[in-house]
This record gives structure tokens, C-alpha cells and sequence, in this order.
């Protein structure tokens, strides 16, 4: 026997002895893409084992940079197709100019030259997102073919609003690559130290890029409408652009990483129960990849489920011509139906609860989008309550045996805890 083979398996009769004095509970985490489950596990993780969560900042770190790198290169990928298209088409007589050509005949010629000017001076940064992108992700180089895909986002108003698909899909061991520390290579820590230098050295070109009234005024008039996460690190681009930037907890909830099929994570507890261990499962939740949930699911103690309660009025991102939330509504329906999920507690969570409050405040009606929700009111706790007890209603209805369901109404990027 190689002395290699004999380690494994002393390391493998180790985990077994660990495994059987460690009391461990397996939990599933499932719902649709987007619906937060990623963002509750990182919440677990900074409840139940803070020493772990925050040794982790540094490779958030680099996920951050990337969320913000990519969201200023598509600002100006965008806009400087928007001016070329609009004088193409206005040469052609199609009409449809753009907002930079616009905003330039409009007599503000000082914004175009602006953006001219920041255009060049920020081009180092698509480098910066070639590197960070083959560090982390799966997929092909980013570039404008990769996230030139534009969901229509907003069913109230199909024809105008648009969200450019930015996705962030990282490979597995991402963490490793994205810290600078002892098992980096000499070459990987200077190519990290150098990207963060030049990130720190846009600075001033990013805050005045995303504050300039021109590149505000073309997004609103190509209705490109970024998502949350590229907004709130581009509106703390001075912070988190620093060479001493080290991401506190808000913004490591905030960081966006698309899952890619099923992950599982080890959560050993260092508060309460601490000794035991949780195994998550953390799934990517399009509906192309629900099928390969299913082996998952033997021997689960819970199921956790993420209901984004305000997408009411959206579309789903990978089939336009399914409501989103009809579309959580009905994976419900079929884990609760599932017959391997008949012992386990179900907790369903009601998240993204801000978004809700947000949406009908602005004057968005629940009730023109979901007929059923007829002369109720206009607000987040009614709503609420209607999804608690429809809900509730169909895990009831698969339940012949009874099983515990647990609800809570959530809003998965705010930190309760202490930094
Ligand atoms: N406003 C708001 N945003 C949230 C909330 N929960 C999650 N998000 C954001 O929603 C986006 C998607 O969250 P994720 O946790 O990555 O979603 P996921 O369910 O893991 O998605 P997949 O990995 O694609 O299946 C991220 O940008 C989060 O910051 C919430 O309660 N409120
Ligand atoms: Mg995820």
C-alpha cells in the first residue's frame, strides 16, 4: 500500500469516528434561482459559526470587486453601444436615438466628452474582470456576449424595463483562488495584489462614472435597470474600492454568486448546540436544473424552502412566460407532494419581505397582478398572511401523515448580529 493510500485511509477512518460522536442534521435549502438561499445559508453561517464566516471576507472580497467591476464595464459597454447603434440608426432614418447622443445634441456635450474621457481611463478594468472571472467562474470568458442577455423583468412593464444578465457562476474551490494567503501561488498573490491596486486606483473614476448625470440619464432611457446588489456596491464604490477594504458582513450578504447544481456545505456550530454539525444542501434553483434535487433528499431532517414574496409582478428570468412567483407557488405544490420528503419538518421561509414593502409602496397593486387577492389590502403583512395560509393549505393537503411546518417572514441581506 502507497504511503499516500494509508493516509486516506486514516483520514477516512477518522471522519467515520468524527461522524459518529458529531451529531449531525441534514438540511435542504431549495427554491427558485434568485430566491435568496445562498444569501439565508450565509446567515446560518454567521449565526451558528462566526469564527468561519468572517475567515471567509477575504475571498468575498474578491466576488465583491467582481459584482462591481463587471457592473462598471457593462455601464459602459452599454452606453457606448447605445451611442453607436443610435448613430448608425439615425444615419439608416430608423429613428431611436440614444440617450448619449441625445444628452450631446441636447447641448451637454461636456457629459459625452466626460464619458469619453472615463471610458479610457477605466479600461484597465476589463482586465481586472478577465482575471477575476478565470479565478472564479465556470464559464467562458465574461465579456459583452456572455452577459449580453436581457431579461424583460418587470411584467407591468414588459416592453421598457431591462435587467442585464451579469451572473456571477463560480467554479467550486473559489474561495481557495480568490485569498491571497500561504497556498497561493507567488504569481496568483501578485496578479490579486495588482487587481485590487488598480480597482483602488479607479476609484475617483468609478464614484464619478456612477454619479454623472449623462450615464444616469442613458440608463434610464435604454431602461437598463441594474439589479440590487450591482446598485448598493456601486452607490459604497469609495469604500469598497480601498486597498484596506476588508468586506464587512452587509456586504458579503450582498455579494451575488449564481450556485452551480448542488453544493453541500458543512456547518460545524460554534454557538449553541456547538459540537454538532449541520450538512446543507444549497441547490442552483432554474427550473433546468430541479431534477438533480431529488437524490438529495433521502434521510433529510428539514427542508427549507425560499418563497421570494415580491416577485408578484415579475417574470421568471429563465422563461419569460411564467410568472415567478406562480412558478414558486408551484415547486411548493411538487416538494410537497414529494413522497421522500414525507418525514421531514418543512420551514418556509417568506424572504425578500423588503422588496415587498418597497414594490407597493411605490403604488404597485398585489391585486392586479394575483386575481384571487380580491378588496384586501394593499400591504406587506396581508400579503403575507395570504401566502401563509395558501401555503400552509397544500402542505396541509400532501400531509396524511403530519409533519411540522414552520414559517417566517424574511428579509435575508440584513444583519442582525453584531459585527
Ligand atoms: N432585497 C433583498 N434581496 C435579497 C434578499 N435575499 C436575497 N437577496 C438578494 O437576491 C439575490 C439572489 O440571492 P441568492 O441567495 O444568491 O439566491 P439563490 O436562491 O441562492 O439563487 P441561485 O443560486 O441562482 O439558485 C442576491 O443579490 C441577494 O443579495 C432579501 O431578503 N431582500
Ligand atoms: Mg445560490
Amino acid at each position: 500500500m502507497e504511503p499516500s493510500d494509508e493516509i486516506d485511509r486514516l483520514i477516512e477512518l477518522e471522519r467515520q469516528e468524527l461522524k459518529k460522536h458529531r451529531p449531525q442534521a441534514k438540511l435542504l435549502l431549495l427554491g427558485q434561482s434568485e430566491a435568496g438561499k445562498s444569501t439565508l445559508l450565509k446567515n446560518f453561517q454567521l449565526h451558528f459559526a462566526p469564527k468561519a464566516f468572517h475567515a471567509e471576507a477575504e475571498a468575498w472580497r474578491a466576488v465583491i470587486h467582481l459584482n462591481l467591476v463587471r457592473a462598471v464595464n457593462y455601464i459602459l459597454e452599454s452606453l457606448n453601444t447605445s451611442t453607436q447603434t443610435s448613430g448608425q440608426s439615425s444615419g439608416s432614418g430608423t429613428g431611436g436615438a440614444s440617450s448619449m447622443s441625445t444628452v450631446s445634441s441636447g447641448g451637454r456635450h461636456g457629459s459625452t466628452d466626460t464619458l469619453r474621457h472615463l471610458r479610457m481611463r477605466l479600461s484597465p478594468l476589463r482586465q481586472v474582470e478577465l482575471i477575476l472571472h478565470r479565478r472564479l467562474c465556470v464559464d467562458g470568458p465574461s465579456g459583452s456576449s456572455s452577459r449580453g442577455t436581457r431579461a424583460q423583468r418587470s411584467s407591468s412593464s414588459a416592453s421598457s424595463s431591462r435587467q442585464p444578465d451579469l451572473t456571477v457562476r463560480v467554479r467550486s474551490g473559489w474561495k481557495a483562488l480568490a485569498r491571497i494567503g500561504r497556498q497561493t501561488s507567488l504569481t496568483g498573490q501578485d496578479e490579486l495584489q495588482d487587481m485590487r491596486q488598480i480597482i483602488d486606483a479607479c476609484r475617483d473614476d468609478i464614484i464619478a462614472l456612477w454619479a454623472d448625470d449623462a450615464v444616469q440619464a442613458g440608463l434610464r432611457k435604454h431602461n437598463i435597470d441594474l439589479e440590487d446588489h450591482y446598485i448598493y456596491f456601486l452607490n459604497n464604490a469609495s469604500r469598497v474600492t480601498s486597498m484596506r477594504y476588508v468586506p464587512p458582513t452587509e456586504d458579503i450578504l450582498r455579494a451575488r454568486l449564481q450556485t452551480i447544481g448542488v453544493e453541500e456545505h458543512r456547518l460545524a456550530l460554534e454557538t449553541g448546540d456547538s459540537g454538532s454539525e449541520w450538512v446543507f444542501y444549497d441547490v442552483e434553483g432554474c427550473r433546468g436544473q430541479r431534477t438533480a434535487w431529488a437524490p438529495f433528499f433521502d434521510d433529510v431532517n428539514a427542508m427549507i424552502f425560499l418563497c421570494p414574496v415580491s416577485n408578484f409582478d415579475v417574470p421568471l428570468k429563465e422563461d419569460p412566460s411564467i410568472n415567478s412567483l406562480l412558478d414558486s407557488v408551484s415547486l411548493w405544490n411538487t416538494l410537497c407532494e414529494n413522497k421522500l420528503l414525507a418525514d421531514a419538518t418543512f420551514i418556509l421561509f417568506l424572504n425578500k419581505m423588503d422588496l415587498l414593502h418597497r414594490k407597493l409602496k411605490s403604488g404597485i397593486k398585489f391585486s392586479d397582478h394575483v386575481s384571487l387577492y380580491k378588496d384586501e389590502p394593499n400591504d406587506a403583512e396581508s400579503i403575507a398572511l395570504y401566502f401563509k395560509r395558501k401555503l400552509s393549505a397544500v402542505h396541509k393537503h400532501y400531509s396524511p401523515k403530519p409533519r411540522a411546518l414552520h414559517i417566517h417572514k424574511t428579509c435575508a441581506i440584513v444583519c442582525h448580529c453584531p459585527e
